[in-house]
């Protein structure tokens, strides 16, 4: 129970992130009436996994929703890395494409890593270049990763000032973890970044009043891991067997123990629901940004 007595307040990212598509759409019609730019965000899928493929159409669709040219490309399964490095420095060439992702995870006979770095970083909309994770880490203008953005977005709108709260990370992706914590820190936040190595990680989690839980582990966190009021945002994504809705049947949980927590928390995230339709808004979010930068137009600010 919260300090009031009362269940959390339950943060909804799926209202959040339609919001935002409709702010992101209204500046793509401006872009387009006042300079004639429309822009572009190219999604590479490899392969042909199921969950994949419902992301990219998900992409896709979205996409246009919000005015904006959406260009797939579906390359097989067998594709070899240097046909993959060619197809993202066409991409780069391309000036009508401003934002390229690559969805991952890649096949095996190709370097993730290698990826990331061909991709021109002024179009990567992932924000998971070197060069824009050291923008991000120097505190210069740069494009920052999907999910963290989404995340920080929603925390500032249950609390549009954090300095100088405690903000509990667990988990150091390059993807989430350690952007996150850059752009807490960046809110003048103190800034803990925890992991599997972390000793007394229920402990360490309990200071925070702000945990974020970032570590792909079905309801790791537990209700007695968070602090009283806190705001928990909840990034995994686990896909766990529902018997209950059928044989074979999956369904989505997150890394925190929902029931659980929400009877603590001040604020959290569902699963679905809350960091995931974010993730894909801030897609378009930075795929708007990149198109002003590469016409040279001032991009919008705190959309
Ligand atoms: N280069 C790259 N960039 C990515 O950002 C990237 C990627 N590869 N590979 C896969 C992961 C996963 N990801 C998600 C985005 C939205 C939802 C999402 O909208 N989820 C919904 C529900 C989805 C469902 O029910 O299955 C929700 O949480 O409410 C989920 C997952 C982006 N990824």
């Amino acid at each position: 129970m919260t300090e009031d007595g009362m269940t959390a307040r339950i943060i909804d990212g799926k209202a959040y992130a339609a919001g935002l598509r409709g702010r992101i759409g209204d500046h793509v019609a401006r872009l387009q009436k006042d300079h004639g730019l429309t822009p572009g965000l190219a999604v590479v899928l490899v392969g042909n996994d199921p969950a994949s493929e419902v992301y990219v159409r998900n992409k896709g669709i979205a996409t246009k929703e919000v005015g904006m040219n959406s260009f797939e490309f579906k390359l097989p399964a067998d594709t070899s890395e240097e046909d993959l490095l060619a197809k993202v420095r066409e991409l780069n060439a391309d000036p009508s494409v401003h934002g390229i992702l690559v969805q991952f995870p890649v096949p095996d006979q190709i370097s993730q890593q290698k990826v990331i770095d061909t991709i021109s970083p002024d179009k990567d909309v992932d924000g998971l270049h070197p060069v824009n994770a050291g923008r991000l880490a120097s505190g210069l203008d740069g494009l920052v990763s999907c999910t963290p953005l989404g995340c920080l977005m929603l925390i500032k709108d249950v609390m549009a000032d954090i300095a100088g709260k405690n903000a509990v990370v667990i988990g150091r992706s390059n993807l989430v973890g350690k952007p996150v914590a850059q752009l807490l820190l960046k809110e003048n936040c103190t800034v803990t970044i925890a992991h599997s190595r972390t000793a007394d990680l229920a402990k360490v989690a309990a200071s925070a009043d702000i945990l974020v839980a970032a570590v792909g582990r079905a309801k790791m966190v537990k209700g007695d891991w968070v602090k009283p009021g806190a705001i928990v945002i909840d990034v995994g994504m686990n896909r766990i067997p529902a018997p209950e809705k059928g044989e074979g049947k999956t369904r989505l949980v997150g890394d925190v123990d929902f029931e659980a927590a929400k009877e603590v928390a001040g604020a959290i995230t569902p699963v679905p629901g809350g960091v995931g339709p974010m993730t894909i808004a801030c897609l378009l979010h930075n795929t708007l940004i990149a198109a002003c930068r590469q016409a040279g137009i001032a991009a919008p600010e705190g959309l």
